[in-house]
């Protein structure tokens, strides 16, 4: 499918005074991998955040222009943040999982939803945990402590706790940063598999990831998007000269 799930159009965005965003227009089709590439301070994390409203809760934040979600405006006041955070979960750099077991962290959302049936539960933390590939190395352990876990587990676990309530989009702001080489491998082979189900945001300061999984890239510099295309254009072939200068090495 190639339909229009996630549209921004002209969104701007100020940290008091401060521009951070300045016009940014970028749309999202269904499925598939998008890495937001750009120099230390160009607005990626903070279009990311835009994207299920992970600004509201930083104070003196100005936002304007209109961002969708199948159709729908989501910053309109009627909007329900928590069910667009359900929509559209966020994967954050530091694993962040809650002082629980593996199995509590993974049916967080759905627990918070009400839910109590323990055969449904069980089966979607084997699924997420599954779709996450984690589960061959947790399912003997699932009621201890995910703080127990290596620091590439309990992001792959993070990636479930997403996962188990159903989102359509997973934002992910470096999630691999704080990992090691092997434990980053397999989160991008985890991605991997999720982006024929899932549509995948990726902020990632690391290029040759963004060249190994995305299957498009948008370069944002001081606020603005430069440009956004196939990942393999903007690698071999970019169109502006200031994507070339930074893929190049020449500055960030
Ligand atoms: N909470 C905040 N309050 C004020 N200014 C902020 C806040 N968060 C970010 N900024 C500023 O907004 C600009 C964009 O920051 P942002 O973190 O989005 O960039 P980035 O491209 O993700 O950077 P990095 O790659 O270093 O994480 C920077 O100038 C930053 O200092």
């Amino acid at each position: 499918m190639s339909e229009e799930i996630l549209t921004t159009q002209d969104l701007h965005l100020y940290y008091g005074e401060k521009e951070a965003l300045k016009g940014i227009n970028l749309n999202f089709t269904d499925k598939g991998i998008t890495a937001l590439i750009g120099p230390s301070g160009c607005g990626k994390s903070t279009y990311l955040r835009t994207l299920n409203r992970m600004n509201d809760l930083i104070p003196n934040v100005t936002i304007t222009g209109t961002i969708k979600f199948k159709g729908q405006d989501l910053y309109a006041p009627s909007a329900d943040t928590v069910q667009i955070r359900k929509e559209i979960g966020m994967v954050f750099q530091q694993p962040n999982p809650f002082p629980f077991s593996i199995y509590d962290n993974v049916i967080y959302g759905l627990r918070i939803a009400g839910e109590k049936d323990k055969e449904k539960l069980d089966a979607v933390v084997e699924k997420s945990l599954r779709q996450a590939a984690v589960w061959d190395e947790v399912k003997d352990h699932l009621h201890e402590s995910a703080l127990a876990l290596s620091g590439g587990q309990q992001q792959r676990v993070c990636i479930a706790r997403v996962l188990a309530v159903s989102p359509e989009i997973i934002l992910l702001d470096e999630p691999t940063s704080a990992l090691d080489p092997v434990s980053s491998s397999q989160i991008e082979a985890t991605l991997l598999n999720l982006r024929h189900d899932y549509t995948i945001i990726i902020v990632t300061h690391n290029l040759q990831q963004a060249s190994r999984i995305a299957d498009r890239t948008a370069f944002f510099m001081n606020g603005e998007l430069i440009e956004v295309d196939q990942t393999k254009n903007i690698f071999m072939n970019p169109a502006q000269k200031q994507t070339e200068d930074y893929i190049s090495g020449r500055f960030g």
